[in-house]
C-alpha cells in the first residue's frame, strides 16, 4: 500500500435516543479499523444500516466518533477542504448552469482564481460533459447530474473523494456508464477515493480494497485486496476471477 493518508483506528459510535427514563442507546459502529493510501480506490461495502454513511461521516469530520480516531494526513491547497463529496442525490441548484454548479464551492469559500474555471473545464472534458456547461439541471438526465457532482466535488482539487452511493439512485446501465466515466476520472486525477456501496459486483470492479461490514453493531468483516489488472473494462466482468471475488462476498454478506 502507498503512504497511508487515512487512520481510522478503533472507531466506535453510539447513537442515544429517549429521555433521562427511558435511555436507549444504539451501537452504530464498534472497533472499525482500517487504513486507506494515498491514491487508493477503497469501497466500503455491507448491508443497509452497517454504519457505512455514520462511518464516511466520522472521516470527513462532519459527525464525532464516541470512540477511537481519525487521521488525516493530507491537506488541501491553500486552507481548502481535503475533501471532496459526492452523495446519492446530486444536489444542483436548479437555478444555475452545470459550470456554474461546478464552479460553485469557489464562491462558498469565497475564493477563485483565474485557472480554476479552466481546470473545471476540463473536468467536465473528463466527465464527458463537454457541450453542456451551459445546462441547467431540469435539462440533464440523472447520469449526467451525477457526473456535474462529481466534478464539482473535484472543482478545488481536494486530495480525497468520498462518495456515498453516488450511483444508488441510477438505472443499471446508467450506473455502468458512471462506474466507467468513475474509473477513467480517477485513473487520470489518482485521487484517493473512499466509496460507499452496498453493491457487491460495483465494490469488485472499482477498488483496489473493499472494507466489508456487518450489522449489528456496524463492524469490519474483513479487509478485502482485490487485484483483478487495471484498467478495467466491462470484459472484467466477464472473468473468472472477477466471479470469485462475488462469490466471497456474498456468502460473506449472507
Ligand atoms: N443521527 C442518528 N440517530 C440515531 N441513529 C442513527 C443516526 N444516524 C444513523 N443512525 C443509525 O445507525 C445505523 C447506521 O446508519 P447508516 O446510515 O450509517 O447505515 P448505512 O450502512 O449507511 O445504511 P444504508 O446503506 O441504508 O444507507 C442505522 O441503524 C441508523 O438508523
Amino acid at each position: 500500500m502507498s503512504e497511508t493518508v487515512v487512520k481510522v483506528k478503533n472507531v466506535g459510535r453510539t447513537f442515544v435516543s429517549g429521555d433521562k427514563k427511558d435511555r436507549k442507546e444504539f451501537i452504530a459502529l464498534e472497533e472499525v479499523s482500517f487504513e486507506v493510501g494515498r491514491g487508493e480506490f477503497v469501497s466500503l461495502l455491507g448491508p443497509s444500516g452497517c454504519g457505512k454513511s455514520t462511518l464516511l461521516k466520522i472521516i470527513s469530520g462532519l459527525l464525532p466518533a464516541t470512540s477511537g480516531s481519525v487521521e488525516i494526513t493530507e491537506q488541501g491547497n491553500d486552507k481548502v477542504p481535503p475533501f471532496g463529496f459526492v452523495f446519492q442525490d446530486s444536489v444542483l441548484l436548479p437555478w444555475r448552469t452545470a459550470l456554474d454548479n461546478a464552479l460553485f464551492p469557489f464562491e462558498i469559500m469565497g475564493k477563485r482564481e483565474k485557472s480554476d474555471e479552466k481546470h473545471v473545464r476540463e473536468l467536465f472534458a473528463l466527465a464527458k460533459l463537454v457541450g453542456f456547461e451551459e445546462s441547467y439541471p431540469r435539462q440533464l438526465s440523472g447520469g449526467m447530474k451525477q457526473r456535474v457532482s462529481i466534478v464539482r466535488a473535484l472543482s478545488y482539487n481536494p486530495p480525497i473523494l468520498l462518495m456515498d452511493e453516488p450511483f444508488g439512485a441510477l438505472d443499471a446501465i446508467t450506473r455502468d456508464n458512471l462506474n466507467n466515466v468513475l474509473l477513467e476520472i480517477w485513473e487520470s486525477t489518482r485521487k484517493t477515493v473512499i466509496f460507499v456501496t452496498h453493491s457487491i459486483s460495483e465494490a469488485v470492479y472499482l477498488s483496489d480494497r473493499i472494507i466489508v461490514m456487518g450489522t449489528k453493531p456496524g463492524r469490519v468483516l474483513k479487509d478485502m485486496k482485490v487485484t483483478l489488472p487495471r484498467p478495467r473494462n466491462e470484459d472484467t466482468k466477464l472473468s473468472p476471477e472477477f466471479y470469485v471475488y462475488v462469490r466471497e462476498l456474498r456468502e460473506m454478506l449472507k
